[in-house]
């Protein structure tokens, strides 16, 4: 009857610690969380002084310690760890004899040590004092997970041990551990989820940027009947599916072109995607351009959409195409021909509706030639070639774009934007502008930020003959042939071009034309520079020159 009432206590006590570990353990979201609960109160009742929990790998081959005692309580006496973070085999003649055990498993350590078979942290555990080892299956729901090591440096500790109660505690342990497996792949997902926020951010300031920079053909300024006559052609062009190819010189506004047929087709509801070939390391352009999947290769540690899907139903902008590495241009080339792309480390392709608008200040014909792009990609892009000519070639449209960007700069410091006088303007339109509408724009923020007064009498234009631009009373000197060449062009310019005959500047200068020819070849005088409506200096077989 006492014994009988003493059972009766015992079975109490017993339920009364499994209802409390169970709430702790069901609560708790972090390994720190189990460690607490199995350091309070598991040890001591087992009558043990350390505890590991090892769970299986994926690979169902090896096991990693997932929570043990903390390192620094174990006293060793070899001055090893017995933890080990590394992995270790399910076979190692412990492991797997409890895996497949029902009930726990007591081995004497002294024992395990004389068999054949010794896993390396049962020696190391040995090695700090443990005598006994009690060891049980960890489940989540049948399936065997891992196990509970206890350890004790007292013998037959384990003698007393309930198997029922250590498999129910077993079990709540692989519900405990389950939790918190689920609750670090939530957070691992949320660090990552918070990551491709990061990036979208980043993608939606670039495409607003992008947006920005939406201009039509009513923004191109230019009235001259070179520009004029582009905007008109390339505006029928723009509704089509047409691959449009524009040439030209760095900074005449193959972008503002590009944009406009953009913001002129069916694709407009989109925006447009631009990549500057020329910008990109050969060895980002494949990734840049067609994207690739996270892991294909190192640094690959996020899935990346690529510019031409971003493209898709919209048009693809390929700035600087001349730069192209040869390697990539055949990939390129398939790409366009098949209208689909692979991601890097993809295992399917994907369909893509690209319209492709390139551009390049280089010339592609002897590229092609040099054997530095492939005729049959230069060929694919040439569907409609166009150049847009340099800003020497349209001298006309300097005024306008010249008012036109003080105005916007003006604008932007809430400034009132000042004129330009007349003599200023004249050293404006006498200038070359190898950096095209680009050089006009930028002179015009530096000219805006060193003026004061309400008109523009000085111009720094860089290192030129700067005549129309000094003041008169000006004590610059100019060297002699740069003055004969100003002045040979200043005469040009008053004779419309025109070299021979009565109105032509060689009768004005009172020279045989023949000797001015000559004198204007010497000092590097060409007709581009004294006519502003010269044809562009473009590949011109079958470009559509206007
Ligand atoms: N006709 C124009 N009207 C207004 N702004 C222009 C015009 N042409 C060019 N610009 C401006 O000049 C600058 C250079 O133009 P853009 O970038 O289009 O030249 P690009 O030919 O594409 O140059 P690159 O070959 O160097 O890429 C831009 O800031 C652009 O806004």
């Amino acid at each position: 009857m006492e014994m009988f009432s003493e059972q009766l206590e015992q079975k109490e006590k017993e339920q009364s610690i499994l209802l409390e570990l169970s709430t702790r353990i069901a609560a708790a979201r972090r390994r720190e969380d189990l460690w607490n609960v199995i350091t309070d109160q598991l040890l001591e009742l087992f009558n043990s002084r350390y505890y590991t929990i090892c769970m299986l790998n994926e690979d169902g081959a090896t096991h990693t310690p997932f929570l043990h005692s903390q390192e620094s309580t174990i006293s060793s006496r070899t001055g090893e760890t017995p933890i080990m973070a590394d992995l270790h085999p399910v076979e190692d003649g412990v492991f797997n004899i409890v895996l497949s055990a029902e009930g726990p498993v007591v081995f004497e350590l002294q024992k395990v040590m004389k068999g054949n078979k010794v896993p390396p942290y049962v020696y190391r555990w040995f090695n700090v004092g443990v005598v006994e080892m009690l060891a049980v299956r960890i489940c989540n729901g049948n399936q065997p997970k891992g196990l509970l090591y206890l350890f004790t440096e007292k013998k037959n500790a384990f003698v007393n041990v309930d198997d029922r109660f250590v498999r129910a505690i077993a079990d709540m342990l692989g519900i405990g551990i389950s939790n918190i497996l689920a609750n670090e792949t939530i957070e691992r997902q949320l660090l990552e989820i918070e990551r491709f926020k990061q990036r979208l951010e980043n993608e939606n300031r670039y495409l607003q940027e992008e947006q920005g920079l939406q201009n039509t053909f009513a923004d191109i300024i230019g009235g001259s009947a070179e520009i004029q006559e582009r905007i008109h052609i390339l505006s029928r062009v723009a509704p089509s599916e047409s691959t449009v190819l524009l040439l030209g010189e760095t900074g005449t506004g193959k972008e503002v072109f590009a944009r406009a047929i953009h913001a002129a087709s069916p694709r407009k509801e989109h925006l447009m995607i631009k990549v500057n070939c020329a910008a990109l390391p050969p060895n980002l352009i494949e990734s840049e351009l067609f994207g690739h999947e996270k892991g294909s290769f190192t640094g690959a540690t996020q899935r990346r959409i690529g510019k031409f899907e971003l493209a898709d139903n919209s048009t693809l902008f390929l700035d600087e195409i001349g730069e192209l590495p040869l390697e990539f241009q055949s990939k390129l080339l398939r790409v366009l021909q098949e209208k689909e792309i692979e991601r890097i480390g993809g295992k399917s392709t994907i369909k893509v509706n690209v319209r492709i608008i390139a551009a390049t200040n280089r010339n592609l014909e002897e590229e092609v030639r040099a054997g530095r792009f492939r005729s049959d990609l230069y060929y694919r892009l040439h569907v409609f070639p166009i150049a847009i000519p340099a800003l020497r070639q349209r001298k006309s449209d300097i005024p306008a774009l010249a008012a036109h960007f003080l105005q916007r700069f003006a604008a932007r410091s809430r400034k009132q934007a000042p004129t330009i006088s007349a003599k200023a303007m004249e050293s404006l339109v006498h200038y070359d502008w190898p950096g095209n509408v680009r050089e006009l724009e930028h002179l015009m923020e530096r000219t805006l930020l060193l003026t004061t007064t309400p008109v523009i009498t000085k111009i720094p234009l860089p290192g030129v003959p700067v005549s129309a631009a000094k003041d008169t009373e000006s004590t610059a000197v100019l060297p002699l042939n740069l003055m004969e060449k100003e002045y040979i062009l200043k005469v040009l310019r008053l004779c419309n071009g025109r070299i021979a005959g009565p109105n032509g500047a060689a009768a004005k200068l009172k020279l045989p034309s023949t000797t001015l020819n000559s004198r204007m070849k010497k000092l590097g005088i060409k007709k581009a520079h004294y006519i502003s409506s010269e044809e562009p200096e473009m590949p011109q077989n079958d470009t559509f020159i206007l």
